[in-house]
């Protein structure tokens, strides 16, 4: 199953950075391993914002909710889940 997922990250400004800055490399790291396993598929920035829009591919909403809650920024970040699914005018075969 195909999810858009939009991130807004609002992390506390009382949040000693050093703090911070362990959580957004540990987001990071977590990031790419999803990335490199197909599960995050992509992953945009949202200009000039601290957000980003994500497409997931997942088993299920469960699986999907798993995944986000257990992202260190998630404490962080209002999530918005979109379920997707084919275009019938999409060009695209591996859409799905
Ligand atoms: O930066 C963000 O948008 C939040 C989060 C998503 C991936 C990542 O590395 O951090």
């Amino acid at each position: 199953m195909i999810f858009q997922v939009e991130m807004d990250v609002r992390i506390p400004h009382d949040l000693p950075a050093e703090t911070a800055n362990a959580l957004k490399a540990a987001e990071r790291e977590r990031a790419q391993e999803l990335q490199r396993a197909g599960i995050w598929r992509h992953l945009w920035r949202h200009a000039g914002r601290y957000a980003n829009t994500s497409v997931f591919d997942v088993e299920s909403p469960q699986a999907l909710h798993d995944i986000l809650s257990g992202l260190p920024l998630f404490p962080f970040m209002d999530v918005k889940v979109t379920a997707l699914c084919r275009h019938p005018s999409s060009v695209r075969d591996d859409d799905r």
